[in-house]
């Protein structure tokens, strides 16, 4: 199989207050909308990028060039990376987090989740969603979402240090790390917007809101039947700073800048280890936490993005130059990507038919109503990407064949209504599905077949001894037996 870009890279530039600067050093330029070109005295290098943005390019227009085809992914059940990098005050809590009135990336895949993902706002729950938020400051971790503690400090928030080992598959398990439940949007804006508050920020000489941690949030999307989880991590690494430039030059503010370009070198060398060739080497995966965490990230089974922000003026050209050289480290990164193997069955496979139908009168629903109990999950897990659910109650021959032309004339992605018998049918047109479909008509003619001649031994010992419903009080009896003895009374 062929190796491709692990990690796709894209640039964004950061509109510079300073106008009419020239670098003596430096000069930056885009090319066109793929290519940076840098040129000093002595030579000239290119930068490729999957996507330069420049500087008019708005929060909505990143989230769906960078964000949608990642998040689209992440739905069809393949784990996902989104991550920015660059120098302090260029703009990655901007593009990542944003503000309340220009959102960044993680408000937006929340909005983007609960309105893709039907499942997710079915009354069911078979589906659910779950996010941490977390920062990596001083090479702790510290959980970002607010405790509510008990008693008279009912709004005191605390920020938690977080407990964790790393198991012996080099990854981190978390020991306390808070993991809460998201029903809809708000509930995620709501802890985003206090977590926020606990980010540790301070005000530097390059950016007066500078974050000084690496923060995380982690969105799990997890099936309940089948166990299977989706994991996309959304993550604001801290920027990497020259000490000289920061006025604030206090110990606390040197332990933490010392810390960020540490892990940020960290970070580097497993990059640099990724992108020769992994089989030979050691991927220094251990030495900072961070690069524990982006672990799976980096790897095989990921499908990952990367933002570097870069500004262009005369200050931070030396930072932008340093910043452009480690994505092009990244982009040598390759690997054989395992994508899902049938993204379009992941979704939407759900077959519910809910029959509105009372009548005892008619002989077919003795044979519908025993099969009533009758709930056939078939779920095919390959890979961990792909995962077909099919919940079906059957109801009527009848109706079923009636379902079945209906089917056959439904195309992908179709959803039809049906208000008097069903709530919903919601396939994608597959031959399995008819296979699946063909069966349960078969299994219910013989079924019926089978039970008919004995309609008339129906109070014969031959009978009972099938059902076997004599033994049991009717009202302890299963529903398929109590149905039983309604048709038999
Ligand atoms: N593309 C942009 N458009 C408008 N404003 C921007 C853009 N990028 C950054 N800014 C503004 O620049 C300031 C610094 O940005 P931000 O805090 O996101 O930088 P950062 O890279 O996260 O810095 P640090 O690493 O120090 O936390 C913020 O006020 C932000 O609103």
């Amino acid at each position: 199989m062929k190796k491709t870009q692990a990690i796709k890279v894209y640039c964004r530039l950061k509109p510079s207050l300073i106008k009419n600067e020239k670098s003596i050093k430096y000069e930056i330029k885009k090319k066109n909308d793929k290519e940076i070109i840098c040129f000093n005295f002595k030579k000239y290098e290119q930068f490729q990028f999957q996507n330069v943005f420049n500087e008019n390019t708005t929060q909505s227009s990143i989230f769906e060039h960078v964000a949608v085809p990642i998040l689209e992914k992440f739905l069809n059940g393949m784990n996902c990376t989104i991550f920015t990098y660059g120098q302090t005050g260029s703009g990655k809590t901007h593009t990542i987090v944003g503000s309340n009135n220009d959102k960044g990336i993680i408000p937006r895949s929340f909005q983007y989740i609960f309105t893709k993902n039907a499942a997710l706002n079915s009354t069911e729950e078979n589906e659910i969603i779950s996010m941490s938020y977390f920062q990596v400051y001083n090479e702790d971790i510290y959980d970002l979402i607010p405790l509510k503690k008990s008693g008279n400090n009912k709004n005191m928030q605390l920020t938690e240090r977080v407990k964790f080992v790393v198991n012996v598959n080099g990854e981190i398990d978390f020991k306390n790390l808070n993991i809460v439940r998201i029903k809809n949007v708000k509930d995620a804006l709501d802890i985003l917007k206090s977590g926020n508050k606990n980010r540790r920020i301070l005000s530097t000489t390059m950016n007066d809101q500078s974050s000084r941690s690496h923060c995380i949030c982690k969105i799990t999307l997890s099936n309940k039947e089948s166990g299977f989880e989706t994991i996309l991590n959304l993550v604001d690494l801290a920027g990497s700073e020259r000490i000289s430039k920061n006025a604030n030059t206090d110990k606390k503010t040197l332990a933490e800048s010392r810390h960020i370009n540490i892990s940020l070198l960290y970070l580097h060398q497993v990059i640099n280890a990724l992108a020769n060739d992994v089989s030979q080497k050691h991927v220094p995966y251990r030495n900072s936490i961070i690069t524990l965490l982006l672990k799976g990230s980096l790897g095989f089974k990921c499908a990952t993005a990367m933002i570097s922000t870069i500004v262009l003026n005369d200050r931070s050209i030396a930072e932008s130059v340093s910043t452009l050289r480690y994505t092009k480290d990244v982009s040598g990164i390759k690997h054989i990507i395992e994508e899902p193997k049938k993204p379009k069955h992941q979704q939407n496979l759900k077959i519910i038919l809910l029959s509105g139908r009372q009548s005892t009168a008619d002989p077919m629903l003795f044979v519908n109503k025993c099969m009533y109990n009758l709930i056939v999950k078939y779920q095919i897990i390959k890979n961990r990407n792909f995962l077909i659910t099919i919940t079906y109650q059957v109801h009527s021959l009848g109706w079923l064949i009636m379902e079945f032309s209906k089917l056959s004339n439904c195309s992908q992605n179709n959803i039809f209504m049906d208000g008097s018998l069903y709530s919903y049918i919601a396939m994608i047109s597959d031959y399995r599905y008819y296979c699946i479909l063909l069966t349960l008509i078969i299994l219910n003619i013989i079924f019926m077949i089978w039970m008919w001649p004995k309609e008339q031994y129906i109070n014969n010992v031959k009978f009972h001894s099938f059902i076997n419903i004599r033994q049991r009080p009717y009202n302890q009896c299963s529903e398929t037996h109590q149905l039983w003895t309604i048709w038999k009374t």
